[in-house]
């Protein structure tokens, strides 16, 4: 019997892993961080403003302003791969190719922008993936991050009739092995540096702190990867959280803030941003490029900006120990 035309491939299982980031506009034009802007911003995980009170200010007032503004920022940091983010994540996603070898198919996605979840869950499953493994790249829970992810994930299979078998990686904060990545790294780059900077200062995206209150566990997840950072370099981090967005209160204390009152107090500071899996707009523009401006602007002297784990060595054995991990009984 010959299977109806567009029935995916009955034989070899293969299993499948994706990797996925937030995503990031295709170019740093306007038009493409307008596009962008639109489909992140109107995700009922990201802005919880009910939509007919949020869409009109989104289209009325955000999407004709912020593009033009996001736009001049992204061209500071974009790279000939393009988007670092969307530069960085295939590049993990290559590099953990290699490292899990042929019997294992990874892909990898944006949430928002290209490649989008459902087209890259196709792509693994027409490679044969029966069984697949989606690895949100946020160590730290967030609806705003992770659920959406799982939402988009869900969205897609509502349309399938043969539906893969999935497994999420779960958040990585506490991670013995992502804490020694991290660990690993900070301990190079500061030992790499011309001064010994008095504050490391770990900076991670904010939230909303209504949130925190309504029991999301992003906030508490950012405070115990400080903590058991601190404890692994042997020194005192502390915590920021940094892009605010709106005019609701969100989490303190505010990098730029800090940022600024250490440059007053002629104190040396490194920053690190361990809540991104890879260096990005938040990363690159806002900390390393404004964050520096803001603290020389203060009177400050000695500043760093400590790359994130990308797909440094120390990032992808991370990626691959809990990768594997999941994996195990699939193979
Ligand atoms: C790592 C975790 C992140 C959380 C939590 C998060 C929450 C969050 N973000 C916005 C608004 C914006 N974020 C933007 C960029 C951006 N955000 C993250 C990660 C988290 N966001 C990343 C990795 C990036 C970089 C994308 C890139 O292209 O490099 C932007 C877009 C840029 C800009 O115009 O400033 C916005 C807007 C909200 C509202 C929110 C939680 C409620
Ligand atoms: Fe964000
Ligand atoms: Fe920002």
């Amino acid at each position: 019997m010959t299977l109806p035309s567009g029935h995916p491939p009955v034989t070899p299982s293969q299993v499948g892993v994706l990797l996925v980031n937030l995503g990031t506009p295709d170019a740093p034009e306007p038009r493409a961080v307008r596009r962008y802007l639109k489909q992140f911003l109107s995700d009922r995980r990201v802005v919880e403003i009910p939509a007919l009170l949020w869409q009109p200010i989104l289209r009325g007032i955000i999407l004709t302003t912020r593009p033009r503004k996001s736009a001049r920022a992204y061209a500071q940091v974009w790279t000939d791969a393009g988007s670092p983010l969307a530069a960085v994540t295939q590049a993990q996603a290559a590099s953990l190719q290699t490292m899990l070898g042929p019997d294992i198919r990874v892909a990898h996605a944006m949430r928002y922008g290209e490649p989008a979840i459902g087209s890259a869950l196709d792509v693994l499953m027409s490679a044969g993936c029966r069984r697949i493994l989606v690895a949100p790249l946020y160590p730290q829970y967030c609806a705003a991050t992770t659920a959406t992810v799982v939402d988009a994930v869900g969205a897609h299979l509502a349309t399938l009739r043969w539906q893969p078998t999935l497994r999420y990686l779960p958040p990585y904060h506490d991670d013995p092995a992502y804490i020694a990545a991290l660990a690993a790294s900070v301990r190079a780059q500061l030992a790499a540096l011309d001064f010994a900077p008095d504050v490391l200062l770990a900076s991670f995206h904010g939230m909303p702190e209504r949130t925190l209150h309504l029991g999301d566990p992003y906030h508490c997840h950012c405070q115990k990867t400080a903590r058991l950072l601190s404890e692994a370099l042997g020194r005192p981090v502390e915590v920021a959280f940094q892009s605010r967005f709106g005019r609701a209160k969100w989490l303190e204390p505010a990098t730029d803030a800090r940022i600024e009152a250490l440059g007053r107090e002629g104190k040396s500071v490194a920053v690190v941003a361990p809540g991104f899996s890879a260096d990005c707009l938040e990363t690159l523009e806002e900390l390393a490029i404004r964050g520096r401006e803001q603290f020389v602007a203060a009177g400050g002297q000695k500043f760093a900006y400590l790359p994130c784990l990308n797909d440094s060595g120390d990032g992808m054995t991370m990626l691959e120990n809990l990768v594997r991990r999941e994996l195990s009984g699939w193979l």
